[in-house]
């Protein structure tokens, strides 16, 4: 049984003013290969809501549930939270928990699945943050990637039941599933997973989409069609990202006479900025310009089953309980993983 003193809840981040957003993006984008255009055109879509990510209230809001469902279960953890690329940023927080003497803690990110912009890149981030304050930095364990604990899929599965019955039977009879998840350079993807083992195209990181997106289906009334799709592309036009896109494939489908489309987006912990623009305006649109019925389940936010889920995976890595996992796919060796 490994000891832990404190629990982090680790985070993106985002803005919560206008006057927020560029500094965020900046941080977001320091050293990264993203053109000019497409940070200013992300501006765009925060400016629409008044510079104000929904993400950090989300994460308040999932904190504040965490913290009665521990109770209620009986960890006795102080609860922490800090976020890569806006305040409350992560060094910050764990600067904190120094001086507050805490010495391990068990992290859980708000992403599901592996990759390096999903797990490693927090990683060399709480490197760097641990190397900056020296002696007694807490040390950080991460949880496993949970994207097929059942905490994770059956949310889904039930909202994705809600989405459907939102639509008019005769559009529902014909409905396409589109599961999405954020793209990623195809290269990051190829690298996601253990090294020398064998995945899929997309690597670890697509056959886990698609294994989560196929939970889901098996969780509804009937066999839908579906495919995994993906959305909110930034890289430079001449670098390849994960495909198809959303908005193409919504067009390819109003081509093919398909009445409708329900997008679950499965890549995803809860509606920030990515799903409220990239989906319910953007995708929206496209299916709406292309006379197409169109319906976005919610994605897992502080759905009960997933706030317990947490508190499960520290029930796992205190030794109390048995991983729960709806998949056989191989489990990420965390020492080797490039995700
Ligand atoms: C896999 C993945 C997830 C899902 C898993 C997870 O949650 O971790 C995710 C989530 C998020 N991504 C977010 C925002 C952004 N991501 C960007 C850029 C990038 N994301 C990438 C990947 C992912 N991102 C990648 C490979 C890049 C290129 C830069 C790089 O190689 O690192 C940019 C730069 C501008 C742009 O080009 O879009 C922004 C602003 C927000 C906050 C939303 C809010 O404010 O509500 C969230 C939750
Ligand atoms: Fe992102």
């Amino acid at each position: 049984m490994r000891p832990y003193d404190a629990f982090l809840l680790i985070s993106f981040g985002g803005p919560e003013g206008e006057d927020e957003v560029i500094p965020f993006l900046e941080n977001v984008t320091r050293g990264r290969n993203i053109p000019r255009e497409r940070l200013a055109e992300v501006g765009e879509h925060y400016f629409l809501f008044g510079g104000v990510s929904p993400i950090n209230q989300q994460c308040r809001d999932l904190l504040a549930a965490v913290t009665e469902d521990f109770e209620s279960a009986g960890v006795d953890l102080p609860i922490y939270w800090g976020n890569r690329f806006w305040t409350p940023l992560f060094t910050d927080t764990l600067e904190q928990m120094k001086q507050d003497g805490v010495r391990r803690v068990l992290a859980v990110p708000t992403s599901a699945y592996c990759n390096w912009s999903s797990r490693t890149a927090y990683l060399e981030d709480i490197d760097r943050a641990r190397a900056a304050l020296g002696e007694d930095a807490p040390e950080i364990d991460l949880v496993r990637p949970f994207y097929d604990h059942p905490g994770f899929v059956e949310p889904l599965a039930e909202y994705t039941r809600d989405a459907l019955d939102r639509l008019p039977e005769d559009q529902r009879r014909g409905v396409r599933l589109l599961f999405s998840a954020h793209s990623i350079p195809t290269e990051m993807a190829e690298r996601s997973g253990t090294p020398g083992r064998t995945y899929g195209p997309a690597g670890a990181y697509g056959d886990q989409l698609q294994a989560v997106a196929r939970l889901v289906v098996e969780r509804l009334d009937r066999e839908y069609p579906y495919e995994v799709v993906y959305q909110s592309r930034s890289g430079p036009p001449s670098q390849p990202w994960l495909e198809p896109d959303v908005n193409d494939r919504i067009e390819e489908l109003a081509d093919e006479g398909v009445p409708a489309v329900v997008v679950v987006p499965h890549g995803f912990v809860s509606d920030h900025m990515e799903v409220k623009f990239d989906l319910d305006v953007e995708a929206r649109e496209t299916a709406e310009k292309r006379g197409l019925g169109y319906q976005r389940a919610l994605s897992p936010g502080t759905h009960p089953a997933f706030v317990s889920m947490i508190t499960d995976l520290v029930r796992e890595y205190t030794g109390q309980a048995e991983q729960q996992r709806l998949t056989t796919l191989p489990s990420c060796e965390m020492e080797q993983c490039s995700c």
